[in-house]
C-alpha cells in the first residue's frame, strides 16, 4: 500500500544535482522534474526545496577565493541560481506546468508576520497548481542571517505548510549505522523518538558540494517528525526515487511521524531561538511544564521577569539556575507580567496550546 499524502515537500541537495565534476547533472535535473510532473498528475501538490545555486555558479567560473569564503559563495550563487531556475523552468515547461523561483533568508520566518506572508506566498502558488522552487537567498544571507542549510529551510517550510510529509533526498540511500562507505554500515530504516543508537553513527563528513551534512538531516528530521510530519530520507540519484518512496518500494530512513501540533506551535518551534524576552520559574511551575498535562504557565509560578517583551512576543522560559525549560507565545506584555510575578488569581502568561518543550 502507498502513503496517501496529499502535500509534500521534497528537498534536493546540491551534490544530487551535480555531477563528480561539479557541473550540472541536466540529466538528473530533468529526470526529477518528470518525477514531480508524475506525482502532481497524481494529484500532489508538491514544494520543491532546492540547493544547487553555488554549485552552478561554480560550473560557470573560476574564482581564485576559497569555497567557504561569503563573497565567493555569494558570486556563485548569484551567477548559479538565475542558471539552476532556468533549467528548471524549461523543465517543467515541457510538462505544461509552471514553476516559481521563492528565495528566502532566515530573517524572513522570524517574527509571525513575515512568516504569514510567505506561507501567504506559497499557498496563493500552490492554489494556481504552480511548484514554488524554495533556496536560501545566499546573496543575501551571511553569518547570523543564514540557514544551517537548506535541510533546516525544508523542515520549516514542511512545518509551516502542515505538509503531509517532508522527502530528504541526498546522494546516501538514507542514515547509515556508521559511515556508509564502511562495509559493515547499513541504512536505519525506521525511526522514533529516543532512538539514541542513530546519534552515533552519523560522522561528521558531509559530500563535495553539501552544506551542513547528516549531522543537521537528522537535528531536523526528529523536530519535523516531533511535530506530526513523517520525514523520509533517501537516495536522489536513484532513478524513480520519488515513486518508490511513495509506493514504499525502497530501502531509506523513515521517521515516524508523533501526535500533530497546532500551526502556531509548529512556527515556535521554528523561530524561537530569535527570542527576545525571558523570565525564570520556580520549581512547582517547572514541574507542571515538564508534566506533559494541558496546564498553562500562571504568574503565580514566575520568579523573575528577565528581559523586555511585548504580548505575542516569543519568550524563554528558564529555570532558577537560567537552564532553559521552553518557549512561548506571551499573552501580555513584560509590564503586566513583573506586576503579577508570584502573584494568584492573573490569567496565564503563556497558554498550553502556545507552550513548546525545548529538549
Ligand atoms: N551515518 C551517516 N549516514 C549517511 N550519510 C552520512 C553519515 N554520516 C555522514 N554522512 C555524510 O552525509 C552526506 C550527506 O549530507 P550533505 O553532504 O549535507 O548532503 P546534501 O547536499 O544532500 O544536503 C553523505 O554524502 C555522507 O557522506
Ligand atoms: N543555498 C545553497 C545550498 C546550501 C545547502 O544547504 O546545500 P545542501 O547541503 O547541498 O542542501 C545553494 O543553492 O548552493
Amino acid at each position: 500500500m502507498s502513503y496517501s499524502y496529499q502535500r509534500i515537500v521534497v528537498k534536493i541537495g546540491s551534490n544530487v544535482l551535480t555531477l563528480f565534476n561539479g557541473l550540472p547533472d541536466l540529466e538528473r535535473i530533468a529526470h526529477l522534474v518528470d518525477q514531480i510532473a508524475a506525482l502532481k498528475k497524481r494529484g500532489l501538490e508538491v514544494i520543491l526545496i532546492s540547493s544547487g545555486a553555488v554549485a552552478s555558479g561554480r560550473s560557470m567560473i573560476t574564482i581564485p577565493e576559497k569555497k567557504d569564503n561569503v563573497a565567493a559563495r555569494q558570486l556563485l550563487a548569484s551567477i548559479g541560481q538565475i542558471k539552476l531556475i532556468n533549467t528548471y523552468l524549461s523543465y517543467f515547461e515541457k510538462h505544461g506546468i509552471l514553476c516559481s523561483q521563492v528565495l528566502v533568508t532566515k530573517e524572513d520566518f522570524r517574527d509571525r508576520l513575515h512568516y504569514l506572508n510567505i506561507k501567504n506566498c506559497l499557498e496563493i502558488l500552490l492554489k494556481h497548481r504552480v511548484v514554488p522552487v524554495i533556496n536560501e537567498n545566499d546573496v543575501v544571507s551571511v553569518t547570523e542571517l543564514m540557514f544551517t542549510d537548506n535541510d533546516e529551510l525544508a523542515g520549516l517550510v514542511a512545518s509551516m505548510l502542515e505538509a503531509d510529509a517532508l522527502i530528504i533526498l541526498s546522494n546516501v540511500d538514507g542514515i547509515y549505522t556508521g559511515d556508509p562507505n564502511l562495509p559493515g554500515s547499513v541504512v536505519i530504516t525506521d525511526v522514533r523518538k529516543g532512538n539514541e543508537e542513530i546519534q552515533s553513527g552519523i560522522s561528521i563528513s558531509k559530500s563535495s558540494s553539501g552544506r551542513g551534512g547528516m549531522v543537521t538531516k537528522l537535528g531536523m528530521a526528529n523536530k519535523v517528525a516531533s511535530l506530526g510530519i513523517p520525514v523520509h530520507i533517501a537516495n536522489g540519484k536513484k532513478d524513480h526515487i520519488l515513486s518508490l518512496i511513495l509506493d514504499k518500494k525502497i530501502e531509506h530512513t523513515y521517521f515516524h511521524p508523533e501526535k500533530q501540533v497546532s500551526g502556531k506551535k509548529k512556527w515556535i518551534a521554528h523561530a524561537w531561538e530569535s527570542a527576545t524576552g525571558s523570565i525564570t520559574i520556580n520549581q512547582g511551575a517547572k514541574e507542571v511544564l515538564l508534566s506533559g498535562q494541558a496546564r498553562s504557565l500562571l504568574p503565580v509560578g514566575i520568579t523573575e521577569v528577565c528581559s523586555d517583551f511585548k504580548k505575542g512576543d516569543i519568550i524563554r522560559i528558564m529555570d532558577t539556575s537560567f537552564k532553559l525549560i521552553g518557549v512561548g507565545i506571551a499573552e501580555y506584555g513584560a509590564d503586566k507580567a513583573r506586576e503579577r510575578t508570584g502573584i494568584k488569581g492573573h490569567k496565564a502568561l503563556v497558554h498550553y496550546n502556545y507552550f513548546y518543550l525545548v529538549d
